[in-house]
């Protein structure tokens, strides 16, 4: 089939599109591929490094309350839309997926228009503003929690899962430890804040690391790309069990080898720990639409696959807790097999029956 895929401004929304392209290409399923991201979202660095043709539309998203901004963003997002229809015309696509972030509101918007089968991924269990109103266009919507069906129209939900847990769910251990000049053997800690890099949790692990690095274990500290440097300045000296890193370009490639992830919970996060059953210490952002990473991250609290803490209380016990945990095979394992009870091996390919069954009813 031919398809454009459209998602972007953080990688919670990238990835899932580029793993069910990658499910699509090894099914045979994939004839053509367009993505259409914004220049300013992560997208225009990690789609084209993935070899994937990617265009640009110009948008900005629309605040949740009614404000000026919002009509220089309507204005914007009419101008995105004659871009957004001379793309399709040419293209000519069998379907349109969004999964999610401003700019796929244009091109879904405009394919819906002209009877362009489409389909929109929602990671969350609260739906974001652009797919909430795409959900009026749409054929068909695949979600992750049943929490966020109450959000849109019953009859074009689908449970499908996030597409990102079936790329990593096969995944085995290897030594791509050692490509960061880690033993890939050994145990090891990885901390991330999403994918743009978390300062609250930079800090707390920049505070840890004394205590890390004393307790037997390795540990991989990624910062986000704009906080490397200000981190860099505050570790000058390093002990070799103890790597700090801006980005990981290939995550699922060394996901297999953690023992123990900190991180916040954002939802494309949160398929790869339960599609590996990666055991984790979830530190919700508080700065999201209604909390919805603090609702991700009790999902997997409740199930005993991670523990939670809220980051207002971050404090100085937080090395200890992170050490015992570390220490503790039996919690581990035990963890470990909570997280894996939570994943969806197959999400990748119930998007594309989605997609299918979208093309079908036209
Ligand atoms: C602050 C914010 O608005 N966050 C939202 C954003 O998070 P964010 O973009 O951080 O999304 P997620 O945590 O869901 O996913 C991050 C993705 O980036 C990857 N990764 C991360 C670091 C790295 O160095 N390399 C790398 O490849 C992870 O493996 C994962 O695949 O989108 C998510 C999915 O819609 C939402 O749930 C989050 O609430």
């Amino acid at each position: 089939m031919r398809v454009i895929v459209s998602g972007g401004g953080t990688g919670g929304h990238i990835y899932p599109a580029l793993a069910l392209l990658e499910q699509l290409k090894a099914r045979q399923l994939l004839d053509e591929v367009l993505y259409i991201g914004t220049k300013r979202g992560l997208e225009s660095r990690i789609v084209p490094k993935a070899g994937i043709p990617f265009e640009t539309i110009e948008l900005q998203g629309f605040k949740r309350k009614l404000s000026l901004d919002n009509v220089k963003t309507v204005t914007v997002f009419l101008a995105g839309l004659s871009k957004a229809k001379k793309i399709l015309k040419e293209f000519q696509p069998d379907v349109v997926v969004g999964t999610g972030g401003y700019v796929s509101g244009a091109i879904l918007f405009e394919a819906a228009r002209m009877h362009i089968p489409t389909v929109i991924h929602e990671q969350n269990s609260v739906a974001g503003v652009t797919n909430k109103f795409l959900s009026r266009f749409v054929d068909k919507i695949g979600i992750v929690f049943p929490e966020v069906a109450a959000a849109f129209p019953a009859k074009k939900i689908a449970t499908v899962g996030n597409p990102r847990a079936q790329q990593v769910a096969q995944l085995k251990p290897n030594d791509r430890l050692a490509d960061f000049g880690l033993a890939p053997k050994q145990r090891t800690l990885l901390i991330f804040g999403g994918s743009r890099g978390a300062p609250k949790i930079n800090q707390a692990a920049v505070d840890a690391l004394p205590a890390f690095s004393q307790a037997g274990f390795q540990t991989l500290f990624v910062t986000g790309r704009r906080h490397f440097e200000t981190i860099k300045a505050q570790l000058p000296t390093l002990p070799a069990t103890v790597k700090v890193v801006p980005y990981i370009d290939d995550m699922p490639a060394i996901l297999p080898d953690i023992a123990l992830v900190i991180g916040r919970s954002g939802a494309t996060s949160i398929a790869e720990l339960t599609a590996l059953g990666i055991p984790s210490i979830l530190i919700p952002s508080p700065n999201v639409t209604h909390n919805h990473q603090m609702i991700n991250a009790q999902s997997l609290g409740k199930a005993g696959a991670a523990l939670v803490i809220p980051e207002p209380d971050l404090d100085a016990s937080f090395a200890d807790t992170v050490i015992a945990l570390m220490q503790d095979d039996a919690r581990l394992i035990e963890m470990t097999r909570a997280a894996k009870s939570l994943g969806v091996p197959d999400a990748s390919d119930r998007l594309i029956a989605l997609m299918q069954a979208a093309i079908n009813a036209h």
